[in-house]
């Protein structure tokens, strides 16, 4: 099971995330509360473990603009939480992680005309286009179809609900922002209970 903490704003968060095992760590360059700059997920990034990919979240941005963060920041994985297409994604030419909104199955549909490393589920957008710590209806995405092994989930996950969408999803890896926070601040003992129930639940 591959985790992924994302929102990381600071060197303490992004250690206490790989000291827990984590696989991916996030940096949210879109609209969010949790919004870092280029130079600071590049200073954060260069005091973590290499093993830990790290991953810029952008919701529509212009792919010049975004390229030049990858570089800055030396991202290993774009993910895409916007309304991106399949051809950005392919001029794109990077690492990708799409997501995609999930409230009916028709969203499901949409998954496969994208050439991308893995395909991310996520609630419907809110304040935010994400992050915002509501799960969507789990039982959706259980159809047989779906390519596990590109599966992420995310949306509303923490410690206590994470080993049962596992077993209704069985995705490839799940994704957490909010679920780890207390008082919207990443929570080190958070952290480490989501990355061992998420294990446990594989
Ligand atoms: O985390 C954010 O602030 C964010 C902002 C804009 C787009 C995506 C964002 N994060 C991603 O949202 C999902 C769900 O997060 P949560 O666990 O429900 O808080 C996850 O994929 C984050 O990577």
């Amino acid at each position: 099971m591959i985790v992924k903490i994302c929102g990381i704003q600071s060197v303490d968060a992004g250690l206490a995330a790989a000291e827990a095992g984590a696989d991916m760590i996030g940096f949210v360059f879109a609209e969010s509360t949790r919004q870092v700059t280029a130079d600071q997920a590049a200073q954060i990034g260069k005091k973590l473990p290499s093993h830990v990919k790290k991953v810029g979240v952008f919701v529509n941005e212009p792919i010049d603009s975004l390229l030049n963060i990858a570089d800055t920041a030396a991202l290993d994985y774009i993910q895409l939480h916007g309304d991106e297409t399949p051809a950005y994604v392919k001029e794109l030419n990077k690492p990708v992680m799409k997501a995609f909104s999930v409230s009916s199955e028709s969203d499901l549909k949409r998954l496969t005309a994208y050439a991308c490393d893995y395909y991310l589920l996520d609630s419907p957008a809110e304040a935010y286009r994400g992050g915002n710590g509501t799960p969507f209806d789990w039982s959706l995405a259980s159809s047989k179809t779906l390519p596990r092994e590109k599966l992420f989930l995310a949306g509303g996950l923490h410690a206590d609900n994470v080993q049962q969408a596992i077993s209704e999803v069985s995705p490839a890896g799940v994704d957490v922002s909010s679920g780890v926070e207390t008082n919207k601040q990443k929570d080190s003992l958070k952290i480490k209970q989501f990355i061992a129930a998420a294990r446990k639940g594989q």
